[in-house]
């Protein structure tokens, strides 16, 4: 279940809570986006073709509103051959030039977005739109297991770019671990 754990730089764990307006609460004054949407079963050979087609109607929502030029799909799954090196490079504490928006559509994965004071802990599961404003630095935990689909929307036509910070406050904070 969607989840917002807030700690302070320290590791004091200051909030934690599964209420979706809640999480949308806290997560605002932050300039961090997070809405739910309703998610669609996908058949398991889903291409990121057939992923696009089956939520054309909220990526044309979000392009409309913010004229995203690339947009992706991320499928990642317990056998993909790159899950160490993908987990590896998104748990490298990073900041975008853009926001990073990103609408999950299977599965779960944990953003850890930090502030002056926090890191606030996001567990995205299905249905779950976050956008990461520019400039926030963050890292994402894909877990070991890893299992989830997101679309990706980026008006960089470039797609994926960061900026790692060489911080490795990562390893100081908790995981995702899958049940
Ligand atoms: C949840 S999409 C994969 C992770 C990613 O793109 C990113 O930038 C994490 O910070
Ligand atoms: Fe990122
Ligand atoms: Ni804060």
């Amino acid at each position: 279940m969607t989840r917002l754990s807030v700690y302070s730089l320290d590791g004091g764990q200051k909030l934690d809570t599964r209420d979706p307006a809640c999480i949308a609460g806290a997560l605002a004054p932050l300039g961090v986006r997070f809405e739910q949407w309703p998610a669609r079963p996908l058949p398991a050979d889903a291409d990121p073709a057939a992923v696009l087609d089956a939520f054309a109607p909220e990526v044309a929502r979000l392009q409309a509103e913010n004229g995203y030029r690339t947009v992706d799909v991320i499928r990642m799954t317990p056998d993909h051959p790159e899950r160490a090196a993908l987990r590896a490079k998104f748990l490298s504490e990073h900041r975008h030039s853009e926001d990073e928006v990103r609408f999950f559509v299977e599965g779960a994965g944990l953003f850890m977005l930090r502030d002056d004071a926090h890191v606030h802990a996001v567990l995205c599961e299905a249905g779950d739109l976050i956008s990461v404003p520019a400039g926030m630095r963050h890292w994402f935990d894909m877990g070991p297991h890893p299992r989830f689909t997101a679309i990706r929307l980026f008006i960089e036509p470039a797609g994926w770019v960061a900026d790692f910070t060489g911080d490795a406050i990562a390893d100081r904070f908790p995981r995702h671990e899958p049940v």
